[in-house]
């Protein structure tokens, strides 16, 4: 059985966690990191019981494999303790990861591995494989309710309100590792995207406030020597967190399901 350990249960987490339990062949949900153990507990009675609650940094020696759905800031604590661990790191916060590349070469000394899932977004396989060729272009533009982007930190540092929007604004237009930066909560997608192919300073990134979407929607453009292709997703936001798309989640699910699968469909 691979240990499975969940860092932060929100929505992210909690879903990981009720599919765990629910039972994925050769998978264990073997321990979690939470804040709140009562509120966890409400979700899924094991925890803190039988699952043991545990700090960020002692979550990999109960692991074989951690999942982080966590804000910001813990990022780097739980990336760390598993990357030095060795262990299996599967992050959703990938802008992060950008911000702390240093891991990918201290992954290659513990033998640790990253293992980045799709999360909300589609088509990765396509730019990895186009990848392997020569990618001239990747695009992607990204519209999303404005209250979704409310209190990004390049909306702030930019003096940008989206109070009262009646029509789609472009609040930005850059690289995607800019973009990662100044929508942390928003665009990982745009960092994972730029993983699977030609990276985050050649990635192009466009943002939209648009009163008219209910659903995080994004569009990627790639134009490579294999093929040219466009895709699109629209998201239905979680319970928990509407910002995030529900089949973020069950990404990770299918990610962590490949750990152990006879048949594993897809690049
Ligand atoms: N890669 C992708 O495609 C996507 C990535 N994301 C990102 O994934 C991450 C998780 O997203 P959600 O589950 O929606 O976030 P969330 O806000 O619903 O959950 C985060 C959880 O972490 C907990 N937490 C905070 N600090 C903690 C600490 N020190 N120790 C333990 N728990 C702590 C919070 O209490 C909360 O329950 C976010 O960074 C989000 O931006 C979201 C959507 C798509
Ligand atoms: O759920 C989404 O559509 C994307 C998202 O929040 C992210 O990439 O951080």
């Amino acid at each position: 059985m691979l240990r499975v350990g969940l860092a932060g249960l929100g929505a992210v987490g909690l879903e990981v966690a009720r599919r765990l339990e629910q039972g994925i062949p050769g998978l264990t949900l073997a321990a979690v990191s939470v804040r709140d153990v009562s509120k966890a507990q409400s979700k899924v009675a094991k925890i803190g019981a039988e699952i043991p609650n545990v700090a960020l940094t002692e979550l990999p020696q109960h692991c074989d494999v951690i999942v982080e759905g966590l804000p910001k800031a813990p990022f780097a604590e739980i990336a760390r303790a598993t990357i030095y661990a060795g262990k299996v790191f599967m992050p959703l916060s990938v802008g992060q990861l950008l911000e702390n590349w240093d891991l990918i070469d201290r992954a290659k000394e513990t033998g640790a591995r990253i293992l980045v899932p799709t999360g909300a977004l589609i088509g990765l396989d396509a730019v990895r494989a186009a990848a392997e060729g020569d990618i001239r272009s990747v695009t992607m533009i990204t519209r999303k309710p404005p209250g979704g982007l409310e209190g990004a930190p390049y909306l702030v540092q930019n003096n940008i309100s989206l109070h009262g929007l009646n029509e789609a604004k472009k609040v930005f237009d850059g690289s995607a590792r800019e973009g990662a930066r100044g929508f942390p909560a928003n665009v990982n997608v745009a960092a994972a995207l730029s993983l699977a192919g030609i990276g985050p300073d050649k990635t192009r990134l466009q943002i939209w406030a648009d009163p008219q979407v209910t659903r995080n929607t994004h569009r990627i453009e790639v134009d490579a020597d294999t093929a040219s292709f466009s895709m699109m997703i629209e998201n239905v936001p979680s319970v928990e967190n509407p910002r995030t798309g529900k089949i973020t989640a069950l990404s990770a699910v299918a990610m962590l399901r490949g750990l152990t699968a006879t048949l594993k469909v897809g690049t």
